[in-house]
């Protein structure tokens, strides 16, 4: 697929403050890249450098595609005083020569029942939707989403994301950071962490789950586990809940049998979610640094 960003080597300081440490990273048409790292990993640090509004202190960032065509959602919404929806989104339109038609920005706005409300007249999550309507009304090709979703309830955050999915299918790409990893579970293509200045991490779920341990293996028992478990990777108790993970759940599994009649119950099997691997990576990531 076409090359849109090439970073190459990216450092930014603040002061004697490091925040990136030549960072590599290439954007490819298509894609929703899930940027991940802990708060002050540098995740709006380098979305800024890519989209200009902060400078490198060394590297170069390379764009195989005019500034107009990348649209950005920033962390904030901006509410302006007095002016309606159907006002900003004609304004956001009037700066670019080939803007989304009127109409579809509305529908990506998803307030027209709202079309004639003033902008401070919206909930959180409207006001987010909006942003991201604000952010496509030039037609981008790439988009950046910071936290799109913060404010929004659960249904509203489904339809966002099915949204986004409509839009890759129509060969959008999609640059995203989220706290709430589990909504970025089915939808990122690629996933990179950032920790320690760098990218800890480039590539799909899949991968992440390959390298560490593919399988979550909960249940409730009282006492300590025998030491006859096979392939267990990791071992997390409170209480008298357990939670395991592994990369050969039949056998892990088989070697639980013996304690259903010991008291075993709620024994849930699932893949390694997003967050619990995140999790995974940071703290090791955090160990290697002691
Ligand atoms: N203008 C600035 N001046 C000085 N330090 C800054 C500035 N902007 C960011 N930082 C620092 O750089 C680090 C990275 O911040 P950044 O906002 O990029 O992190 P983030 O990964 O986006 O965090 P979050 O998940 O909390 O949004 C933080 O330690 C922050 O305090």
């Amino acid at each position: 697929m076409k090359k849109l960003i090439e970073i190459k080597n990216v450092t930014k300081s603040y002061g004697t403050k490091k925040v990136l440490a030549g960072l590599d990273l290439t954007v490819r048409q298509g894609e929703i890249i899930a940027l991940l790292g802990e708060n002050g990993a540098g995740k709006t640090t380098l979305i800024n450098i890519i989209n200009g509004l902060s400078r490198a202190t060394s590297g170069e960032v390379v764009l195989f595609l005019p500034q107009s065509k990348i649209g950005v959602m920033l962390q904030s919404n901006l509410t302006l005083n007095r002016v309606k929806v159907s006002e900003v989104l004609k304004l956001a339109r009037s700066y670019y020569d080939k803007p989304l038609a009127y109409s579809e920005l509305l529908r990506l706005s998803a307030l027209t029942e709202k079309e004639n409300a003033l902008m401070t007249e919206l909930s959180g999550g409207q006001k987010r939707r909006l942003s991201f309507a604000l952010a496509l009304a030039g037609d981008p090709d790439l988009i950046f989403l910071d936290e799109p979703t913060t404010g929004m309830d659960a249904e509203r955050r489904k339809e966002f994301w099915l949204e986004i999915a409509r839009l890759q299918a129509l060969g959008k790409t999609f640059f995203v950071t989220s706290h709430y990893l589990e909504e970025l579970e089915n939808i990122a293509s690629r996933l990179v962490l950032l920790a320690s200045h760098v990218v800890k991490f480039d590539g799909t779920l899949a991968d992440l789950r390959a390298q560490n341990a593919a399988t979550e293996i909960s249940f409730n028992y009282d006492g300590k586990l025998p030491t006859t478990l096979q392939s267990v990777v990791s071992t997390d108790r409170t209480g008298n809940f357990y939670f395991l993970t592994t990369n050969d759940t039949n056998r892990l599994t088989a070697s639980l049998v013996p304690l259903f009649d010991k008291g075993l119950t709620n024994l849930c099997i699932q893949q390694n979610s997003l967050d619990h691997l995140f999790g995974t990576l940071v703290s090791a990531d955090k160990g290697r640094k002691l």
